[in-house]
């Protein structure tokens, strides 16, 4: 029997640019093929993990840090291998970076892998087409992590004018240095294109040699920012919560998480998402047997950890018996 190689294919892009949701496109679509993932979230509880659970044929889960700072060359090799295993039966490795990841120390974590059942399957890079100029302006190192990538997904399409998606996309291309820029909406890329287009290893290598393959983790973004927590088993109060995501502090970039209200009508699992000045709830299910509860992730740069979970604390709903319904219509205008 030939010996086939599983790629390992790493997709990166900054805060809430839409990887989870690409993967989760890519789990719905890939058909027969299964799909081993290793998520990677900021904060401790991971919550691109509950989102991708139960519909991957092999996961592993890390939290509390950015993968290219909390594992090491072997530490990666370990897990890929853990992936790879043949009773997996996996086809693909998908590797979902944090968003402050540092995609080139990636690549070089996967290209150092001394396993022969992988190879490098290339760097996906999702770039969030509403926020792009706006992130890029604060993070100028997000132009570099283009130029490593073999994909681009232009995402967020729905988002943005014909106009701006023009001038955009002669940006991204230029910054790409030509490789494919695929304008995207929710993630929707054919799966076919991420597991069969994988660039020669030689080449990535040669890539990468361009730069100056430091160590110096303090120039990662995630160096800048911080994560904060909340977790409550008492529901939350929606007037309350939304007047706090209302005056969300400016460097509080991105919040994601579940939000238990527990009211009449609306004991759903709330997913919501912020991505700058973009605010989401979605409707979702609890699983059986789990918990209702809130579990949120904030992460941002020069926050005061305090205040948010001191402003998050005090929409504890306290009286939830008599709690009102009609409070959830200021939720409404950005439920989906
Ligand atoms: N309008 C719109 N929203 C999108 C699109 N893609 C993703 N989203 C939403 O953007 C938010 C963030 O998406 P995620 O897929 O969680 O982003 P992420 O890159 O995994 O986020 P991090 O892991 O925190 O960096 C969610 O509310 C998504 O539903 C899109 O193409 N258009």
């Amino acid at each position: 029997m030939g010996h086939k190689q599983i790629p390992v294919v790493i997709v990166a892009g900054f805060l809430g640019s839409g990887k989870t949701t690409l993967l989760n496109h890519l789990l719905a679509t890939s058909g027969g093929t299964r799909i081993g993932v290793v998520v990677n979230d900021f904060g401790s509880i991971n919550i691109d993990a509950l989102q991708v659970a139960g519909q991957v044929d092999s996961m592993i889960s890390l939290g509390n840090g950015c993968l290219c700072c909390v594992v090491d060359a072997s530490g990666m090799d370990e897990l890929l291998a853990r992936l790879a295993r043949p009773s997996a039966r996996i086809d693909v490795v998908v590797i979902e970076a944090s968003g402050l990841a540092e995609p080139r120390d990636l690549i070089r974590m996967v290209l150092a892998s001394e396993n022969p059942r992988l190879c490098y399957g290339g760097l996906v890079e999702v770039v969030d087409g509403a926020e792009f100029e706006a992130s890029r302006r604060r993070h100028p190192e997000l132009d570099k992590h283009l130029r490593y990538a073999d994909l681009v997904v232009l995402n967020k399409t729905d988002r943005v004018g014909d106009e701006d998606l023009r001038l955009l996309l002669k940006t991204v291309t230029g910054l790409s240095k030509g490789k494919p820029v695929l304008p995207t909406a929710h993630g929707r890329v054919d799966p076919a294109l991420l597991f069969e287009q994988r660039p020669q290893r030689e080449e990535v290598v040669r890539q990468l040699s361009f730069d100056d393959l430091d160590d110096d983790h303090s120039e990662h973004a995630h160096a800048r920012y911080e994560s904060v927590e909340f977790s409550s088993d008492q529901p939350l109060n929606p007037r309350r919560l939304m007047a706090f995501l209302d005056s969300r502090p400016a460097g509080l970039y991105r919040m994601k998480g579940f939000v238990h209200f527990g009211l009449r009508g609306h004991r759903q699992k709330h997913v919501l998402h912020t991505v700058g000045g973009f605010l989401r709830f979605e409707r979702s299910r609890w699983e059986a047997g789990e918990a209702h509860r809130t579990q949120l992730v904030m992460i941002g740069a020069g926050i005061d950890a305090g205040a948010v979970r001191a402003g998050l604390a005090a929409c504890v709903e306290t009286d939830p018996a008599s709690a009102d319904p009609q409070g959830m219509l200021v939720i409404a205008p950005y439920l989906r």
